[in-house]
């Protein structure tokens, strides 16, 4: 028993190799396996005395090298690939072992797994990881789901190597079922949000403010000291002065890469499901949109040279950067704001019983959308767990009036001047019509009536009312 491995990590690329060791540093007896030998053979070689390492391509010595109940972690890619995995795993199980899918697997497919797991008393674990390669290697944040009571045997492990906020560590057992691959879900669809923001403003103050490389991370870097404290807005500001490896021009190396963003999935899926859920994430949404439409370049270079765009007016530097961070400032809150609605929903509606305070803390350190404001967050759902959206919080009222003016004008420039602001203007537009009492919505309601007879409420009276229009 002496000589068997703690914990079992299958796919050993970007996430699973720095996985596992980050597993070993914390003094955890760590066994991996991969298809590919030189993987394997890599991994091998990290072994020495203060790190117990081994690894094969056998799927049989993997198993048969773990102590039980065995904690075998997936970070391969989602799909069937995690299908045929645990296919491959199965015979080689003993009833309560425990598998773990760290990957970004769509979370109907994590309920179906775990029901057909459960059958054979093996337990099954959808365990959001984020942070990327840098985080996994020394502190993700980890987002579990999963059965509550097989929780207990990785917990000491994520614990050990999860990030660590002021001494916590940033992962919680979350809810059961898909509870964790939703969360991790969502909290990337909250990425796609932040960094379509945060690209759209290095595009305005190129355009409107002729910031420079220099100048625009000489201004991420001052906003990432303030209350725009960000994952994203840190390596924003790196990303501006990186030099260009291949030289080949005088431009840094941002300039030369084209603008066709990619994407694994996980956005759209927040997107479909909130919408799914009946909940809006206008800037979820937009950010996804502006992949699919970034992704259209041919048809983007031949339709620019049928129009004309205005000479775009030029905004003193200070000033720009002024309302540029606060625009930012309150385009995040709003961003969050949505993300966390869809969650809030989506504990009802699926039975996660989420408790959005925890995944707020669990997401100060380690992910990618870390940020300083999720401590603010953390405390406005402490105080209020019912809290129907994080705008109406009394934390949140000041921040967002102090802040949303700057969002109206930036807007209402990037319009005139034709320089697109997508995620400002879908968050501005949340948030105008989410604070509206009144929406001319009741007009819809009269068409639905007056077309196809699908009936309206009143104000003045109860019930449900049918005109004849004509
Ligand atoms: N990269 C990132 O920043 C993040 C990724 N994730 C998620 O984590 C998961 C893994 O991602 P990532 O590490 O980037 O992916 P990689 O492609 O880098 O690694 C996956 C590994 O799994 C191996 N593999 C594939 N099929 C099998 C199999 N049948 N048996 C054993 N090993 C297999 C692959 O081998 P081979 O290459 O030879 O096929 C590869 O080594 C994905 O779900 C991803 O979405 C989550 C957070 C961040
Ligand atoms: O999970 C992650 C970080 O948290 C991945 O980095 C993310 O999946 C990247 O997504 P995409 O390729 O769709 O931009």
């Amino acid at each position: 028993m002496e000589d068997k491995y703690d914990f079992g990590l299958i796919g050993l690329g970007v996430m699973g190799r720095n996985f596992i060791l980050n597993v070993a540093d914390n003094g955890f007896s760590a066994f991996g396996h991969d298809l590919d030998q030189e993987k394997v053979d890599a991994l091998k070689d990290e072994g020495d005395k203060e790190h117990k390492i081994d690894a094969s391509t056998s799927i049989k010595t993997f198993a048969k090298a773990l102590k039980q109940p065995r904690k075998i972690m997936l970070l391969v890619p989602a799909g069937k690939i995690v299908d045929s995995v645990i296919q491959s795993l199965l015979p080689h199980l003993d009833r309560g072992d425990i598998i773990i899918d760290g990957g970004n697997s769509f979370f109907t497919d994590t309920d179906r797994r775990e029901e057909e797991l459960q059958k054979r008393a093996i337990h099954f674990f959808g365990a959001g990881v984020s942070g990327g390669a840098k985080g996994a290697r020394l502190g993700p944040s980890i987002m579990p789901g999963g059965s509550k009571s097989a929780y207990s045997h990785i917990k000491p492990i994520f614990e050990a190597v999860a990030a660590k906020y002021e001494g916590e560590p940033c992962v919680a057992y979350l809810g059961p079922k898909s509870a964790g691959n939703y969360v991790k879900m969502v909290h990337n669809g909250i990425e796609y949000g932040l960094m379509q923001l945060t690209s759209e403003i290095y595009d305005l103050l190129k355009k409107a403010g002729d910031f420079s490389n220099q100048e625009l991370h000489d201004t991420y870097s001052q906003w990432n000291e303030g209350r725009l404290q960000s994952f994203l807005v840190e390596i924003t500001s790196k990303i501006f002065v990186q030099k260009d490896d291949l030289n080949l021009s005088e431009l840094g190396l941002l300039d030369q890469i084209k603008d066709k963003a990619k994407q694994k999935g996980t956005g759209k899926w927040t997107s479909q499901n909130a919408m799914d859920l009946g909940i809006p994430v206008p800037s979820i949404d937009i950010a996804v949109n502006m992949r699919e439409i970034s992704a259209l370049l041919s048809e983007r270079t031949a339709a620019d040279k049928l129009y004309d765009r205005p000479e775009t007016e030029k905004i003193d530097k200070t000033k720009l950067a002024e309302l540029a961070e606060e625009a930012l400032y309150f385009s995040f809150i709003v961003t969050y704001a949505q993300g966390l609605h869809v969650l809030a929903e989506a504990s009802k509606e699926y039975g996660y019983q989420l408790d959005i305070s925890v995944i707020a803390k669990i997401w100060r350190a380690g992910c990618i959308i870390r940020a300083g404001l999720l401590a603010d967050i953390t405390e406005a759902f402490e105080k209020d767990g019912d809290l129907p959206n994080l705008l109406v919080s009394p934390n949140f009222v000041e921040k967002v009036k102090g802040s949303v003016n700057s969002a109206r004008e930036l807007v209402a420039f990037g319009a005139k001047n034709a320089i697109p602001l997508p995620g400002l203007s879908n968050s501005l537009i949340y948030f105008d019509a989410y604070t509206s009492t009144r929406l001319p919505l009741n007009l819809i309601q009269a068409q639905r009536d007056y077309f196809g007879s699908h009936t309206y409420e009143r104000l003045d009276k109860e019930g449900v009312f049918h005109t004849e229009w004509d």
